[in-house]
């Protein structure tokens, strides 16, 4: 059966939409100018894209663009709770077919990254890797000609790069997330203010003074704890790598197991891509008032079905903010569902740091349609003069000149 032209919650919220889509648009210079740089060519007449990444104001930018550029976008978000509604209504208005609405059960999540896929996209752009395993392994599309995929995500690159180990992958896929000027920044500057503002949004108490426990500290977890950290806020962290539990000592931090941190912390953040961090045990610690969230991967890396089904009671005492009365008579709080607490509670990334993730993006699109014949079918990285011309693009647009080698300097660099 064809897919509908669009499904989102109200359209009537387009006009909303739009302006919140201007703000964006205002702030994402270096993908503004990307984009307008390639208009010339309309690089993307007649192919058609699927997106499945989160429905904000951000990547209203990218799909805009990319529509701009010729191409039809097909897409839906690569989460159930975190679409803006207003920005799908936009979207939708704009011609782009677009499944999403903000609260979806599995059932409808799954449903709308059929619609995507029913429109047979050349290139698929994802973002935890739910649709390029929809595209792998569901019978109805598993054939479908594809040429490639982007991967936004580390947790959708690990999911891919398993595949990739077992020679179960049918197409190449470019790991955006790895680009220097996608993780560095997007992963730590991001998300280090994204969980600042979800939490903030969703229980509004003092940071300062608070014992913030941060599990997982890679790029993700660093920027939390400085973040934290720059509350005034005490940070302890958990980690399983030593190289990188011996960084946050070194950076100050206190590194101990779960077992320790669970009685101790007052706010814990989880951002490790992993599941199972915060179970049972660590649960039935904890102190009466503390709250708990997620910014790392989908909803396991926190045992809510142990909170949610198991505690005597559960009320959502203001938005995004669930009180679970333990059977020990403790109250413990979840933000957003033990969902993206960032991106559930709060808008997800700033703009301007979407905005160097996005033009990876776009970048590694074209890069697939213009080279898959000559590409493996395996993970691949963002070419590395894609990663120097955003990150001088970037400094252009924020109006910082760099140095560069002079002929002395690079003759002495290659000397030995
Ligand atoms: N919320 C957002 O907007 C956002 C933004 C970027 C990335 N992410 C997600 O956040 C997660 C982390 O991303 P990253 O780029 O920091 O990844 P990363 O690989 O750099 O870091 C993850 C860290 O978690 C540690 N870890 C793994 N298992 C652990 C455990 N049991 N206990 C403690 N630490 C453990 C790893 O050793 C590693 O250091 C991923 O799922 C990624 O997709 C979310
Ligand atoms: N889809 C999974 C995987 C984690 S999403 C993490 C990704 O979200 C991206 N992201 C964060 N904020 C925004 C935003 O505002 N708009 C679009 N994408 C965002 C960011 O680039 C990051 O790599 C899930 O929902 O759990």
């Amino acid at each position: 059966m064809a897919p509908p032209k669009y499904k989102v919650k109200d359209i009537r919220l387009a006009k909303k939409g739009q302006a919140s889509y201007e703000w964006a648009r205002d702030h994402m210079e270096i993908l503004d100018s990307t984009l307008g740089r390639l208009k010339r060519s309309m690089p993307l007449k007649g192919v058609t894209l699927g997106f499945c990444l989160h429905i904000t104001k951000e990547t209203a930018v990218l799909l805009i663009g990319a529509k701009e550029l010729g191409a039809r976008v097909a897409a839906c978000s690569g989460n159930p709770l975190t679409t803006q509604d207003d920005v799908a209504a936009f979207l939708a208005s704009r011609g782009i077919h677009i499944y999403a609405w903000a609260g979806q059960n599995p059932k409808e999540y799954d449903w709308c990254i059929d619609q995507v896929l029913s429109h047979g996209p050349s290139v698929i752009t994802d973002d935890g890797a739910d649709m390029n395993v929809k595209a792998h392994f569901d019978g109805r599309f598993s054939k479908m000609p594809i040429l490639g995929s982007t991967e936004e995500t580390t947790a959708g690159i690990n999911r891919i790069r398993a595949m990739e180990k077992q020679g179960r992958l049918r197409y190449p896929v470019i790991a955006v997330n790895d680009a220097d000027t996608k993780h560095m920044f997007d992963n730590r500057y991001g998300t280090g203010q994204s969980t600042i503002d979800g939490y903030l949004r969703s229980m509004n108490l003092l940071l300062a003074s608070k014992r913030v426990v941060v599990a997982g500290y890679g790029w993700v977890g660093k920027g939390v704890a400085a973040r934290c950290r720059g509350m005034g806020s005490r940070v302890m962290v958990t980690e399983v790598n030593p190289v990188r539990a011996l960084e946050a000592h070194m950076e100050g931090y206190e590194v101990v197991p779960m077992s320790r941190a669970a009685p101790a912390g007052d706010i814990f953040i989880t951002c490790t891509g992993m599941t199972g961090i915060i179970r049972k045990e660590h649960i039935d610690k904890m102190k009466d008032g503390a709250v708990m969230g997620n910014v790392g991967h989908f909803d396991v890396e926190i045992d809510t079905k142990y909170l949610l089904k198991k505690s005597r009671s559960v009320r959502e005492i203001r938005p995004n903010l669930d009180e679970c009365v333990l059977k020990n008579g403790r109250r413990v709080y979840l933000v957003g569902k033990g969902w993206l607490a960032n991106l559930v509670a709060a808008e997800g990334h700033p703009p301007e740091v979407m905005a160097q993730s996005f033009s990876n993006q776009i970048l590694a699109i074209l890069h697939i349609l213009n080279h898959h014949k000559k590409m493996e079918n395996r993970l691949i990285p963002v070419p590395v003069e894609i990663d120097q011309s955003i990150a001088r693009d970037a400094l252009a647009a924020m109006g910082i000149r760099i140095d560069r080698l002079n002929a002395e300097q690079a003759k002495y660099g290659d000397s030995w």
